[in-house]
């Protein structure tokens, strides 16, 4: 089975001493997950290192940054490099979230090269793709979530991309607390499968996790990740609070 993963967002939020309390918090919850599950903690920069020490020992859990630069080094003032990233042994990266390309401008084309730099220095990247509200009301989600694919991954071989998490999410679902139906997610999922298939072929396709981000919760947790082609989440808000985020992963099939 493909892996299964329960991914939190932190996005820009939270001090020091908080991001410590829910570390501890989470890792003294001693939450096993078992084969082919696993935890992704996406924490600003700063907590990266903390995360990583915190959750040595913690099995299948992973640490990852939010963001990186499309350049190996230099003088790019306030920027962080994937190489700096590996050499804090981050695991994941998330590249593209939706407020990354609408209130930094990152367009397809440079997330093209994040994908590409993170793939050299060996760090997974969790590449976020959704549509808008106007695109859903004008039912052309499907074409814009394959013009995404297909402008920042799909120059990859099949081999590149099997180093690879997908997370779909609606924008209009996120933090807003209006959660796509799991039927909507199923849908745009098996959509995403079928255009990576067509690519790489069944096998890669299947080999793939798409996780589903936008308002997910411990309510709603279980029914959305217990559709066929969902494998899990990226989570925002929920992912602050170790109770409720503790619920989420151990909604994972
Ligand atoms: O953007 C998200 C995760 O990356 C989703 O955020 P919320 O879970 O807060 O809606």
């Amino acid at each position: 089975m493909r892996k299964q993963i329960a991914a939190a967002n932190w996005k820009m939020n939270l001090g020091l001493e908080e991001a410590n309390n829910l570390l501890d918090s989470l890792v003294q919850a001693n939450i096993e997950l078992s084969g082919d599950r696993e935890t992704v903690l996406a924490v600003p920069f700063p907590y990266l290192l903390l995360a990583k020490e915190k959750l040595k020992g913690s099995n299948n859990f992973y640490v990852g940054a939010q963001n990186c630069y499309t350049k190996e080094n230099g003088a790019f003032t306030g920027e962080i490099s994937a190489s700096m990233l590996k050499s804090c042994n981050v695991d994941y990266v998330i590249i593209g979230h939706s407020e990354r390309r609408e209130y930094f401008n990152e367009s397809n084309f440079i997330l093209f090269q994040k994908i590409d730099i993170c793939l050299k220095n060996n760090l997974k990247p969790i590449f976020c793709c959704g549509e808008s509200l106007t695109v859903r009301e004008a039912e052309a989600q499907n074409q814009y979530v394959e013009t995404q694919l297909k402008e920042s991954l799909l120059h990859l071989d099949a081999n590149e991309v099997r180093n690879f998490v997908i997370a779909y999410e609606p924008i209009w679902a996120i933090g807003t607390g209006k959660t796509a139906t799991a039927d909507q997610a199923q849908e745009m999922h098996a959509f995403i499968r079928k255009v990576l298939s067509e690519k790489y072929g069944d096998d890669v396709a299947q080999s793939i996790s798409i996780l589903y981000g936008g308002s997910v919760k411990a309510a709603n947790a279980k029914e959305i990740f217990g559709k066929p082609d969902v494998d899990g989440g990226l989570v925002g808000g929920a992912s602050l609070n170790a109770s409720e985020f503790i619920q989420i992963m151990q909604s994972l099939k």
